[in-house]
């Protein structure tokens, strides 16, 4: 066997052992970076929880009288880290959350007792998972109750002060938010000031034009009714849509003995519920196009249930955080309700929140909060494009006004029939379990080019052509628009230097080993 010369040997020899200083020097910065991350992150972690600890042991705020109701203290004159505007699903969730990170919480709520509405009574299974990450897993519901046992469980809280008053408006200095004036039950107006105001007041939000500029739309209604007979579904316990003219009846059961009924009413305005207009539209126009299991309960209810009527609004975030303030829930951002995406896309950007807050000991500093918090926008966006992306563009697509959309219409009820990666993709953006933009745009180009297929195939006749032909030119007019509204251009920053520090440490460690022993 051929041996190396000596030269070579020496060679090599002494030009490793000339890296060696260098390669001593980075495991060293190596070495004291790392128990410099780790060292902060214990101390921070133990004064954290001894925060906590130290701030459950206060006492309750709020009192569950005997019968369970909610009878809160008047209390104002403790300090609190932030004020939560409106209980619904988004501040009830947040008080919770950020209560069980020790923080001190006051939340307004103008209405205390449960409610009864046609909104948010479908969770998607992405947002049950983000409520069980919150620790406030509930199913299938009244959206009522539902809300109302998490006010429960806020109002248990002893760091948590639960108040039924009407906020007025926010108060302001030097372009800070500072708190919030509000009406208290017995009519009187008060300020109540905290380093941090949540505004989670819901889709009608008279405090989000302070903050942002916001553009609504408002596409269509939904004219709610139950339908008291489970069994009349085609598929017990499914939510079934109906592509009916001109545009999609939803129904799905809330409890063992009710199904709700949305009927998707476009334009701006609905027929008049107390002149009977409503009544004979539902049962002319509505009935005849349902299922005939369906019809009979469907005339029953339009008799015997309360018909209501809910704007469907559509309404795109501006990421523009304020010192002071952050909007979220339907304030923030609203997609049509026809995929049941908004509880999801609230709860997903509570769990958001909790995870960027926690590495902040206070509040008080505002503008480097809204600084920090400017990130949360760019967060919660594979998230919320992607589901109300899919909303407004499915809701487009299921509400044929002429014979081409008719044909897209079609193709996709057949596309999502086909079963396999055909349902499971769009299932998955829509369940809020895979929420990818990039997804949703191979599967609406997989979907035109299936339209064309079916249109086109055996033979392209003249008028077939031209179907195929309007069919490609009006397809960007349903994803393109939503597409600008979520503002998708990639925001650039470092903050992930911070977030992959043991991993750049270690693999620094690992390349000069490895650089070393070669
Ligand atoms: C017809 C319809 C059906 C829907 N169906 C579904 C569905 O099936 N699944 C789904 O996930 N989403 C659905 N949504 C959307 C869902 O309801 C919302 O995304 C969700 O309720 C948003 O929660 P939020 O906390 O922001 O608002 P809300 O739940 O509306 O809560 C706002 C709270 O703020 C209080 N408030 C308002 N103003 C003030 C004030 N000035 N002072 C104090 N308190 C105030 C209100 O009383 C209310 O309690 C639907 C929406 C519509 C319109």
């Amino acid at each position: 066997m051929a041996e190396f010369p000596d030269a070579i040997v020496e060679a090599w020899l002494t030009r490793r052992i000339r890296l060696v200083p260098p390669i001593l020097f980075l495991w060293l910065v190596s070495v004291v970076v790392l128990v410099f991350c780790l060292f902060t992150e214990i101390s921070r972690g133990r004064r954290f929880e001894g925060e906590v600890q130290q701030r459950k042991k206060r006492k309750p705020w709020v009192r569950i009288s005997d019968t369970g109701e909610l009878q809160p203290r008047d209390d104002d004159s403790e300090e609190v880290d932030c004020i939560i505007v409106g209980a619904g699903v988004a501040g009830a969730a947040l008080a919770c959350t950020l209560a069980k990170d020790g923080r001190k919480v006051k939340v307004f709520e103008r209405d205390l007792t449960e409610q009864d509405r046609i909104v948010g009574e479908l969770l998607q299974p992405g947002g049950y998972m983000k409520l069980l990450e919150l620790g406030l897993e509930g199913r299938g519901f009244h959206n009522g109750r539902f809300v109302q046992r998490m006010r429960m469980k806020a109002a248990s809280n002893p760091l948590i002060n639960l108040e039924q008053a009407n906020v007025l408006s926010l108060i302001e200095s030097d372009g800070i938010v500072k708190g919030v004036r509000y009406k208290s039950l017995v009519g009187e107006e008060k300020n109540f000031h905290a380093p941090m105001t949540f505004v989670c007041d819901g889709s009608f939000s008279n405090l989000r034009r302070s903050v942002t500029n916001p553009k609504v739309r408002t596409p269509s209604w939904f004219v709610g009714l139950i339908v008291e007979d489970c069994s009349s579904l085609p598929f017990a316990n499914h939510g079934h849509v109906i592509l009916a003219d001109p545009s999609p009846i939803l129904f799905y059961p809330i409890s063992s003995t009710e199904v709700r009924c949305l009927v998707d009413v476009p334009g701006d305005k609905v027929p008049s519920g107390s002149n009977g207009q409503m009544a004979k539209y539902l049962s002319t126009v509505v009935a005849g196009q349902l299922p005939l299991k369906l019809r009979k309960p469907f005339l029953q209810a339009i008799d015997k249930s309360k018909i209501r009527a809910m704007p469907n609004k559509s309404m795109p975030a501006i990421p523009r955080a304020r010192p002071g303030v952050l909007v979220l829930g339907d304030a923030l951002n609203m997609r049509h309700p026809l995929t049941g995406g908004g509880m999801t896309v609230a709860l997903t950007d509570i769990v958001i929140l909790r995870d960027m807050l926690r590495t902040i000991q206070d509040f008080s500093n505002a503008p480097a909060l809204c600084d920090y918090l400017q990130d949360f926008y760019v967060l919660r966006k594979p998230m919320a494009a992607t589901i109300n992306i899919l909303a407004d563009s499915l809701y487009k697509v299921f509400s044929a006004t002429d014979m081409v959309e008719e044909v897209r219409r079609q193709a996709c009820f057949e596309y999502l029939g086909m079963g396999g990666m055909f349902s499971s993709g769009p299932m998955g953006l829509l369940g809020g379990l895979n929420p990818s933009i990039a997804i949703l745009i191979f599967h609406f180009l997989l979907l035109t080019a299936y339209g064309l297929a079916r249109v086109l195939l055996p033979f392209p006749s003249p008028s077939r052509l031209w179907i195929a032909i309007r069919l490609i030119w009006k397809a960007p007019s349903i994803l393109l628009p939503s597409i600008r509204n979520e503002s998708l251009m990639p925001s650039f920053n470092f903050k992930w230097l911070m977030t992959y520090r043991y991993t750049i440490v270690m693999s620094l460690f690992m390349l000069s080993s490895i650089y070393f022993l070669v």
